[in-house]
């Protein structure tokens, strides 16, 4: 499948014959390339931006005009129910669009990292996402006692912790996240080797022939896991969608206020009005109920320190 000169080349002007504007979802992102599905007929369309925008999200709802058969042109980003996204100092980098759930693979093993759970339970609360944990291989008995015991840090502020095996209990995998996917537009999130492949694969029967087409589609070569993409699960099942995004290493937080990350801290809330000072910012104050509330075992140190971390990332944004 050749790759759009389309837009350039014929200024962006509708192909004769080919309709006018149409609804589409995003539901695959490779650069500046997109694949957008025809709400009408479910059509899969090529798409790039006008110029050089690249402000599309996979789950975004736009309108496109078809320049040929299988291509077309984002003319209108729909407003957005949500928007996951992450940053460094100099840019930012959309996630996902309209998610209503954020699911975050871990595993007893590999070890996962609470600075990138944190985080994206950070981003979670910032875009307004509802965040839930899936504790993967819990067929790992030895790895499960601590493994449980770190995830309850999150279960105790309120994150619900899902505990499946894909490879050892796979039905009832199923069984326990197909409610919690119903209906919603779901993202998940993990490291490496977490098992959200696999997770994808049992609630998804025919991920493998969708990502192949999709990267057929976006001619994405080899790289097949390095985009994110939206699939449709199961009508039997509930529908609802699930984005699957690549696995990365960090998780930049720049572009969050303090005032946002004071908020996404869902833990600080009972305390957050209690500290002597109004503007208190809750790192080295004397009489801050957020530092007392450490102190006194009620917030979890390592979670006030990723505050900490990410208040001081906030300031260092260049853009
Ligand atoms: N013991 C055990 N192993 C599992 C389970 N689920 C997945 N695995 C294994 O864990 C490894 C990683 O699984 P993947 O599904 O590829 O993990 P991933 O998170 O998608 O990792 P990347 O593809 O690297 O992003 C594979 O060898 C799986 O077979 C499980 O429930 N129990
Ligand atoms: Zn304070």
């Amino acid at each position: 499948m050749s790759r759009a000169p389309g837009a350039k080349g014929q200024g962006g002007q509708p192909v004769a014959g080919t309709g006018g504007a149409l609804h589409a979802l995003i539901i695959a992102a490779h650069g500046r390339h997109y694949l957008a599905e025809s709400e009408a007929d479910g059509a899969r369309l090529q798409c790039v931006t006008r110029g050089k925008k690249s402000n599309v999200a996979v789950g975004d709802r736009v309108r496109v005009v078809r320049t040929s058969a299988d291509q077309a042109v984002i003319e209108q980003i729909e407003d957005r129910a949500t928007l996951l996204y992450r940053s460094d100092q100099y840019k930012s980098k959309l996630l996902a669009a309209n998610v209503t759930r954020l699911f975050i693979v871990v595993a007893t093993e590999p070890s996962f990292a609470d600075d990138l759970v944190s985080r994206s339970l950070v981003a979670a609360e910032a875009a307004g996402v509802d965040a839930h944990l899936i504790l993967n291989k819990t067929d790992v008995a030895e790895q499960l006692p601590r493994a449980r015991e770190r995830a309850g840090v999150y279960a105790a502020i309120g994150y619900p912790v899902h505990e499946v095996s894909a490879r050892a209990h796979p039905e009832e995998t199923v069984a326990a996240l197909t409610p919690l996917l119903a209906g919603q537009s779901s993202i998940f999130i993990g490291q490496s080797g977490m098992g959200k492949s696999s997770l994808i694969n049992l609630l998804v029967p025919d991920a493998d022939i969708a990502t192949r087409e999709i990267s057929a589609a976006l001619d994405t070569g080899k790289h097949t896991t390095t985009f994110t993409r939206l699939y449709h699960l199961p009508e039997e099942r509930g529908g609802g969608t699930v984005i699957d995004s690549p696995g990365f290493q960090e998780f930049g937080l720049y572009h969050l206020s303090e005032g946002q990350l004071e908020r996404a801290f869902r833990e600080f809330g009972p305390h957050l009005g209690g500290c002597k000072f109004y503007n208190c910012r809750h790192l080295a104050e004397p009489q801050c109920a957020v530092l007392q509330a450490v102190e006194a075992g009620q917030i979890a140190r390592m979670r006030h320190q990723l505050y900490g971390q990410l208040l001081h990332e906030s300031a260092q944004t260049l853009y």
